[in-house]
């Protein structure tokens, strides 16, 4: 039962979780004529079937609310562990049993496809993640103004929250940043300014290899290290206690845009990559590699799309968006001929060694994006028997869909972290005679509402088209 107390405090149901994994409600609301409509309000951290007392916050137009009294609990709600848990917004599922994010995730899933017309009884279960928390290998981390370094506070970007603990991040990588932010502090080195563009540290960027034990820091800061004598202290202090840091990088950017990128960079310590593994195959890391955050999960990925691709000796396959070939190698092993697509060069130049340093010699790399880069590839080496695709979250799109059905590899192996762009994309391929056939989700971010998937499509209509 819904009711108002005033125009912004009401009683309310939780309906739903919407696709940020917050819960959503309506509340009735009367409008100018009199009549009674349903307000459709976003309510973060909370769970479907609860009902909440709960406050409109401004901006009103944007319709969120924050919870004032939970007056009736979902049965799986427990308390979050982490201390910065509502405010960094960054693991929004804490107050969640772990079993019952995984039946969430695969709602998700099946929720898109029957949205687009298929058949939601083919998602499978979503596959448990053995470590639920510091399952991290990579962390960015932000300085605020005034040189304190954390998370971005949920709802007030500007905001740092300085870190006291990261549960989801590897251990090592936390202490590491800690000893960053005491440098800071002890230094009193300003943090950089957004709005005055004034100030020195801006990012910290944390990278760690379960497989090697190696790691990467990277600090992003407007100066050079040369003008900073405090930066020598901070080598020396990093040296001493975490002698895993195989590249320590201080990288200039002064440009007002805010992302961890680098005009010059300078290496502090060791060299400018380190080393991982994944699935047995080694890869070279720079620090702005791409490269699947949770490594456990991740083997898991290549082992489904394995299973479910088939790939034979005998067959010729592409690997789009292959980033620095964490498909790419296992399947190359398999298969006469693959060829990769990639926007990014460095990641292209990254795939091409990383195929080199594993003795693997039958793999083309192509820095192009997918739409032109597929087209170039079809026209050189033919229509593919095999195609697998990892799209960004924003998805494949329409147009590189539609070609991909039109080369007619009799298997797709797609993989995605992005269940709505997933089913619309693959929505693209039914009318070119292709079937889903199973769809597998693996929980590759325990504690978030994100959801990484495999599929397989095959070719079964082949008169169409
Ligand atoms: C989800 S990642 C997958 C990378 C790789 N398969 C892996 O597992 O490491 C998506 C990749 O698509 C690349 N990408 C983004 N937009 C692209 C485009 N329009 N064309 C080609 N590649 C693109 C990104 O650089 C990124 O490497």
């Amino acid at each position: 039962m819904a009711y108002r107390y005033n125009e912004n405090t009401f009683v309310v149901a939780i309906d739903h979780l919407d696709d940020r994994g917050a819960g959503r409600a309506y509340v009735p609301r009367e409008n100018k004529k009199g009549k009674i409509k349903r307000q459709r309000v976003t309510i973060p951290y909370t769970l479907p079937g609860e009902t909440v007392e709960a406050t409109l916050v401004p901006p009103y137009r944007n319709k969120r609310a924050r919870v004032d009294k939970i007056i009736e609990s979902h049965p799986e709600r427990i308390v979050a562990r982490c201390p910065h848990f509502e405010r960094c917004g960054g693991c929004s599922w804490q107050h969640l049993t772990y079993d019952a994010q995984l039946e969430q995730k695969t709602n998700q899933v099946k929720r898109f496809l029957d949205e687009q017309g298929f058949n939601p009884s083919l998602v499978r279960p979503t596959m448990r993640a053995n470590s639920q928390w510091h399952y991290r290998n990579k962390m960015e981390f932000t300085f605020g103004p005034d040189g304190s370094l954390g998370l971005h506070e949920q709802g007030n970007f500007r905001n740092i929250i300085p870190l006291e603990t990261c549960l989801i991040a590897r251990k090592e990588m936390v202490e590491a940043t800690m000893e960053v932010a005491d440098w800071a502090r002890e230094h009193q080195l300003p943090g950089y300014h957004k709005e005055t563009h004034e100030g020195l540290l801006r990012h910290l960027m944390v990278r760690h290899s379960e497989a090697t034990g190696e790691m990467m820091l990277a600090l992003f800061a407007t100066e050079s290290p040369e003008h900073i004598p405090a930066s020598t202290d901070l080598v020396r202090r990093i040296e001493k206690k975490f002698p895993q840091v195989k590249s320590f990088m201080w990288l200039e950017n002064s440009d007002i845009a805010d992302r961890a990128q680098a005009e010059t960079s300078h290496i502090l310590l060791g060299r400018d990559f380190i080393f991982d593994e994944l699935a047995g195959y080694r890869y070279r890391l720079w620090f702005d590699t791409f490269f699947q955050t949770n490594p456990a999960q991740a083997e898991k990925l290549v082992e489904l799309a394995i299973e479910m691709g088939k790939p034979e000796k005998s067959e010729y396959m592409i690997d789009l968006f292959c980033g620095v070939g964490t498909f790419s190698l296992p399947f190359a092993s398999r298969v006469r001929e693959l060829v990769g697509v990639e926007i990014v060069e460095t990641s292209i130049e990254s795939a091409k060694r990383n195929a080199t340093d594993n003795k693997i010699t039958n793999t083309h790399f192509l820095a192009k994006d997918a739409r032109h880069g597929l087209t170039e590839v079809i026209n050189t080496f033919g229509s593919p028997d095999l195609l697998l695709l990892d799209p960004p979250r924003s998805g494949a799109g329409g147009k590189v869909m539609r070609r991909i059905a039109r080369s007619k590899p009799s298997r797709i192996v797609y993989v995605s972290c992005n269940p709505q762009t997933f089913a619309t994309d693959i929505k693209e391929l039914i009318p070119f005679g292709y079937k889903l056939e199973k769809v597998q989700p693996v929980d590759l971010f325990p504690q978030t509402y994100h959801v990484e998937l495999v599929a397989l499509l095959s070719r079964v209509n082949t008169s169409t088209l």
